[in-house]
Formats: structure tokens, C-alpha cells, sequence
């Protein structure tokens, strides 16, 4: 690999090109910082520079402040380990040098990276070149001067819409912006900024310093309005986040006091946010997210993922229809197949249905709608699964169902073929017991809706062989999820390690607390939604399906009622029929529904665990622990069994299947 340095070569045209290199992405480490002041320092000493042009090795200006420095600091606790960037590098070095800078963008130019082409005099870059700052999604703000800076080149909303969203925009719309100076082909990159460079230098271009402008600003009283305004919008929609509020007090004092002021207010809330447990959280959701796509035995034996061409459903449900839909939108053609055409029609529609939601967001446009749709052909039989490089079974959770499916599919697929299941909860050995073909088992589980939410949990046995692994986790990604590998057992990774999570909300229940206080304390810890609601949304069909199997699989730690059962009874099936512990009405959020309170009555009842026959008294904070301490526990296990390789693919996973504040 090539080593971390900064480079300088001075051409007989007068420039110097200061080059950032440190594959993969030229994150700025401290090495690369002492680099940058070190060779611009050379640079404004020699009499033979007239300007310079700052660009990154590799076809990539900068990833950003290198986030192991963040890590090291949750670590020690110890701040010194930030170097001095915004006021000794970007403004006293760069932005208020004697000799222009001019950037010469390509690939991306994220966070500080950004930060320091707006610290240049012009930014010359390539059309694609992906431009942000998305600090606040690592629960720190831009602190090498972005929050002042990028305000005063692309105006104020557009600026917070950057920041505030952690959003990237191209290059072609940064130009748009003002961001931008010039879009320029990568041939003619280096060439066309140093021309640009000195003419600066010349003053036959204008010298820029972006911190001092005013222009894009607007005035006083609408700047504090928009500020007003994205203040209450985040108050209401990140109350956990403290990043986003410090992120606008630092644009204001910029407002009120200028650029210089906003900087060093910006350096300090900075170093207060790199602190805090919402940075420690968001930060190692980033890292844990990258290792989840190293498996030992799978990732690092020299495999090579082999191409999927053509990939087979079983099974037009909900899931079926969710997963043939993540498939062709990333241009695998699928086979979709079910037991009649009535059925068939139905998952087809599903997928379409899917699609036109896309199309009704302005994620995809009509035509690649239709050309996307075309990927999809139905079918009712096993025929076409003669040369098909992958099935994916995801009908009901019967286990002779699917033991009998994958007898089938051995005999109609090529041998190569792999033989992955969506089940949640089955053992896998159970579902390919009546196969020869072991190692070609694997699970792939969605979760739903599969062509919406990113966590693909895959399941391997001890015979899945790693190639088989390795080309799942690689169509994973194709499909823009993130596959995290876990080990086979009653409920996997993820639903085995929540199953406490429902069974403590039902406890607590049956011990007289009332439910919709349980489902706020939960939301308002930042769970998209309480347990209650979410069998609600899932379906009591589910919440029975798997009833039997945990009180099996993990005797002694669940807790049976008849909750469940009594709410049918009286009707209810949750967001399907519109009614559950929740009324469910088109357009409208969910309501409580005060006359569930009857059959809840009924379930305690029976029940009866209610100490001396009343209520128990507990504080919100004893709700919180009741129903995640039986969560953390499990994990413990999970993570003891092996079920998983680390305890971060078990973080991700919970995050992203079930949607647990990654900031916590
Ligand atoms: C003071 C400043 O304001 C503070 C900051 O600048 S904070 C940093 C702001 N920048 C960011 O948040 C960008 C973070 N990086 C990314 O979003 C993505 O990595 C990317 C879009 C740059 C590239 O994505 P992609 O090509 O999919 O590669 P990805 O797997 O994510 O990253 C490649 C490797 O680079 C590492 N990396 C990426 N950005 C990094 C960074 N800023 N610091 C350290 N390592 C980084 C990743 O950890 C990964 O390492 P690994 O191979 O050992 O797992």
C-alpha cells in the first residue's frame, strides 16, 4: 500500500501541486495534516511558486478528518490528539495566504475534505465528484470551518439541507450552488485548475476568500428565520441529537458575529461533540458497519464472488414480492414463482406496487420503472429453474412446506445453484434435511418491506460452504444491503436477541402497566415504534407462528399469555384489519384503542401475576430495563454460542433490522 504523505511538485509554469495521499480514500490523519502545513509552508518560501493546486492521489480529493481519531479520543477521553486545522491550516495557511490555492476535485470531497477545498481560493472539479459534510451523521459538526464556510458560497437553505441532512450532493449541482467554480473532464483536471491557479495569482481571476463573503447570506432577519424554523423542525425530529442544534448555533454566530467569530465558535462545540455519547455511538455504527463485510474463512481465503445472473423466488407474499423487488431494481433478472396464477397475478401486482411507490417518492422514473418491471417474469412450475444461479424460498413457515420445496429445487436447479431460504426463525439444517446438498444451504433474511429495509441477515450452517457465503454476502450488496453473516439457531441473530424484547413488554403488561405508556417510554428512548405497535404492524399471524417455537427453543425464559389469542377472538389483527391495540385508519397516525383494555383485562386474568392481584408501581426508567436488559442478556448468549463473530455485526444488526437509535 502505498504510504501516507503529502507531496509537492513545483512545475515550470509556477505552480506547486500538493498532493494528499492515503489510499483508500485520502483521509486527513494527523500525518497528512502535519503534511499539508509542512508543504504549504515550503510552498509560500519559494520564490519559484506562484500558486498552488491542491488535489488527492487516486482519483479521490478526501474521505474527511480520519475517524480513527475519533475512536482513539472515545477511548482515552484525551482531545489533544485534534490537530489545530480550521484556524492554523485552513485560514492561516491556506485561505490567507500570500499565493492562491485553487482545488482540484475528483471522486469525493467529503467532510474535512470539503472543508479544505473551501478553505481554496476556487474549486475546479470533475462532473460526478460527490461533495458534503456529513459530520453530523457521526454526531459531531464540520469543524475545519464548514459551517461558516459553505453557508457563504451555496446560500443558507441549501447549505442546512447539506449539513443538517447529511446529504451529498454532485458536482454538477454543487456548480449549480456556487460550490463549485468549474466542471471539467478528469483529463483536463489538473491542467485547466493550475491554469486557473495563476490566474489568481495574476488577479485575472478573482481571489476568493470564502469565509469573508456576505453575498449568499441574505439578510439578518431572513437568515434567523430559516435558523428559527430548522431549530423547531430538529427540535421535533432529533430531540436525541445534540449535533444538530450546536450545528445551527455555530452558523449563527457566524450570522451575527462573522465568519472569523463563527469558526472558533464552530472549533468549540466541536470539541465538545466529538465528546459526547451520541459521536461514540454514531462512530461506531461507521466502523461497524465496514466490518461486517469481513468474515474470516469467507472474506480472506483469496475467493472470488462468483456472478449471479438470474435469481428464482419462491413465493409471491409480502416478502417474496419485497425481495423480487430489491433484485431487479438492481438489474438481476428474477423468476418469480408461485402455486397458482391467482396467487402469481397477486405478487406481481405487489412488485409493481412496490415500484410505482419509488416512482411516487421521485426515486425512479417512470421509464426505468417499466424497463425495471420487465426484469420480473412469473411462473408456476419449476421449468425455468434449470439455469437459475440462485433461489430464494419464501413461502409460509411450514416446515414440510419448505422441506418438500427444497427436495424440488435440488432436482430442477443446476448444481452450482444456491439454495437460500428467507425463514425467521426455522432451523436451517430442518429445512434442508431432505436434501443432499448441505453446503449449497443458506440463509437469506429479510426484513420487511425487503426492498426497503437494508439489514440482510445470512444464515450459514456448518456445511454452507464460504464460496456460497462469499456470493451471497456479494449480492447482498449488490442490492444495496448490508449482509451480516451469523450462525445458525432458533431465530438467528437478530429475532433470537429481540424475542425478550416483546416477551417483557407482555410481562409487564400482565403485571398491570399500561400499555401505551410502555410503547411511548420505548419510542421516546428512540425505537421507531413501541412493542406493542410493532405486533401490530407485523401481525398477530407472526406473533402465533413463533409462540411455539421459542417457548421450545428457550425454556424458562419466556413468558406465556393468552393475549395474543384473546385479541383474534375479539377481532382484531392488527395494521391488517385496521384494528389491534391501535385503530389504524387511512391517512391517519394509529390511535390507542381504550376498548382493548377488556381483553387485556381477560389475558391478566388468566394469567394472574400480578403481585396480590394489583397493579405494580415502576418508574419509566425500570420500564426501559425490563424490556432491554432481557435484550442485552440474550445478545450476551448469542455472542457466547457464536452465533455471531462479533458483538458489532450483532449492533448493526440490531440497528438496521429493527431499527434500535444507532446513536445509542
Ligand atoms: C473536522 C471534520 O469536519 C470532521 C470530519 O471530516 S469527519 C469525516 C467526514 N467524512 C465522512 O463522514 C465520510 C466517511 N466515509 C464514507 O462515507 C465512505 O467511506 C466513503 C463515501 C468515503 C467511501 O465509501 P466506500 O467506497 O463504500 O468505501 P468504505 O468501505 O466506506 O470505506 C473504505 C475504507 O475507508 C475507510 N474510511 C472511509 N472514510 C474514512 C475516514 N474519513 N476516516 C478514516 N477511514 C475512513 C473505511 O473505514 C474503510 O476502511 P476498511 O476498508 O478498513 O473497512
Amino acid at each position: 500500500m502505498a504510504p501516507v504523505r503529502v507531496t509537492m511538485e513545483v512545475g515550470s509554469d509556477g505552480v506547486a501541486v500538493i498532493t494528499i495521499c492515503n489510499p483508500p480514500v485520502n483521509a486527513l490523519a494527523p500525518a497528512i495534516i502535519d503534511g499539508l502545513k509542512e508543504k504549504y509552508t515550503e510552498a509560500m518560501n519559494r520564490s519559484d511558486v506562484k500558486a498552488v493546486v491542491l488535489i488527492g492521489e487516486g482519483g479521490k480529493f478526501s474521505g474527511g478528518f480520519d475517524i480513527n481519531v475519533f475512536s482513539e479520543i472515545h477511548k482515552t477521553g484525551d482531545l489533544s490528539a485534534l490537530p489545530d486545522v480550521s484556524v492554523e491550516l485552513v485560514v492561516n495557511i491556506i485561505e490567507d495566504a500570500p499565493k492562491p490555492s485553487v482545488a482540484a476535485i475528483q471522486g469525493l470531497a467529503l467532510g474535512g475534505g470539503l472543508e479544505l477545498a473551501m478553505g481554496c481560493h476556487a474549486r475546479v472539479s470533475t462532473p460526478e465528484a460527490q461533495l458534503g459534510l456529513p459530520e453530523l451523521s457521526l454526531g459531531v459538526i464540520p469543524g475545519f470551518g464548514g459551517t461558516q464556510r459553505l453557508p457563504r458560497l451555496v446560500g443558507l437553505p441549501k447549505a442546512l439541507e447539506i449539513m443538517l441532512q447529511s446529504k451529498s450532493i454532485i458536482a454538477k449541482e454543487g456548480e449549480k450552488y456556487g460550490l463549485i467554480d468549474a466542471i471539467v473532464s478528469p483529463a483536463d483536471l489538473l491542467k485547466i485548475s493550475r491554469v486557473w491557479a495563476l490566474e489568481i495569482a495574476e488577479r485575472r481571476k478573482p481571489w476568493i476568500s470564502s469565509l469573508r463573503r456576505t453575498d449568499r447570506l441574505g439578510s439578518l432577519s431572513e437568515a434567523r428565520e430559516i435558523l428559527k424554523a430548522a431549530r423547531q423542525h430538529y427540535k421535533r425530529t432529533a430531540p436525541h441529537m445534540p449535533q444538530h442544534q450546536a450545528c445551527l448555533d455555530a452558523i449563527e454566530d457566524g450570522v451575527n458575529f462573522g465568519g472569523y467569530s463563527g469558526v472558533l465558535k464552530e472549533t468549540k462545540l466541536f470539541k465538545e461533540l466529538v465528546l459526547s455519547s451520541t459521536s461514540r455511538g454514531l462512530v461506531h455504527v461507521f466502523f461497524s458497519q465496514r466490518a461486517t463485510s469481513k468474515v474470516p474463512t469467507v472474506t480472506d481465503v483469496g475467493l472470488k464472488p462468483r456472478k449471479i445472473k438470474r435469481v428464482a423466488v419462491i413465493g409471491g407474499g409480502l416478502m417474496g414480492s419485497g425481495i423480487a423487488t430489491a433484485l431487479i431494481l438492481s438489474n438481476t433478472p428474477v423468476i418469480l414463482k408461485e402455486i397458482d396464477s391467482k396467487f402469481l397475478q397477486k405478487g406481481l401486482k405487489m412488485i409493481q406496487a412496490n415500484l410505482e411507490g419509488l416512482v411516487k417518492k421521485g426515486s425512479l422514473t417512470q421509464d426505468k420503472m417499466n424497463k425495471t418491471l420487465s426484469l420480473v417474469k412469473g411462473a408456476l412450475d419449476y421449468s425455468e429453474f434449470k439455469d437459475v444461479d440462485m433461489v430464494i424460498e419464501a413461502v409460509i413457515e411450514k416446515v414440510p412446506l419448505k422441506q418438500q420445496i427444497f427436495a424440488d429445487i435440488e432436482k430442477f436447479c443446476p448444481p452450482h445453484c444456491i439454495l437460500a431460504t428467507n425463514t425467521s426463525t426455522i432451523d436451517l439444517n430442518i429445512v434442508g434435511e431432505k436434501t443432499h446438498s448441505q453446503d449449497r444451504i443458506i440463509g437469506a433474511h429479510f426484513f420487511s418491506p425487503a426492498h426497503v429495509m437494508p439489514l440482510l441477515e445470512i444464515v450459514r450452517t456448518n456445511k454452507t460452504s464460504p464460496q456460497v457465503i462469499l456470493d451471497l454476502m456479494t449480492v447482498g450488496k449488490a442490492i444495496k444491503k448490508v449482509p451480516v453473516v451469523v450462525g445458525n439457531c432458533t431465530g438467528f441473530a437478530v429475532n433470537r436477541t429481540f424475542f425478550p424484547y416483546t416477551q417483557g413488554a407482555h410481562l409487564l403488561a400482565h403485571l398491570g402497566v399500561d400499555l401505551f405508556r410502555i410503547d411511548r417510554v420505548i419510542s421516546n428512548f428512540g425505537m421507531p415504534m413501541g412493542p406493542f405497535q410493532l405486533q401490530d404492524v407485523a401481525g398477530y399471524g407472526v406473533a402465533l407462528a413463533v409462540k411455539q417455537i421459542y417457548a421450545e427453543a428457550f425454556r424458562g425464559r419466556t413468558f406465556e399469555s393468552q393475549l395474543t389469542e384473546l385479541l383474534v377472538k375479539n377481532g382484531r389483527n392488527g395494521k391488517n384489519n385496521g384494528k389491534g391495540y391501535y385503530i389504524y385508519e387511512k391517512g391517519q397516525k394509529p390511535k390507542p384503542d381504550p376498548s382493548v383494555q377488556a381483553v387485556i383485562d381477560e389475558s391478566k386474568r388468566l394469567a394472574n401475576v400480578m403481585p396480590g392481584g394489583k397493579p405494580i408501581t415502576i418508574s419509566d426508567q425500570e420500564v426501559l430495563e425490563m424490556i432491554f436488559f432481557p435484550v442485552v442478556n440474550e445478545a450476551c448468549r448469542v455472542l457466547e454460542e457464536g452465533v455471531v463473530i462479533r458483538a458489532s455485526d450483532l449492533d448493526i444488526a440490531s440497528v438496521l433490522g429493527m431499527g434500535f437509535p444507532r446513536y445509542r
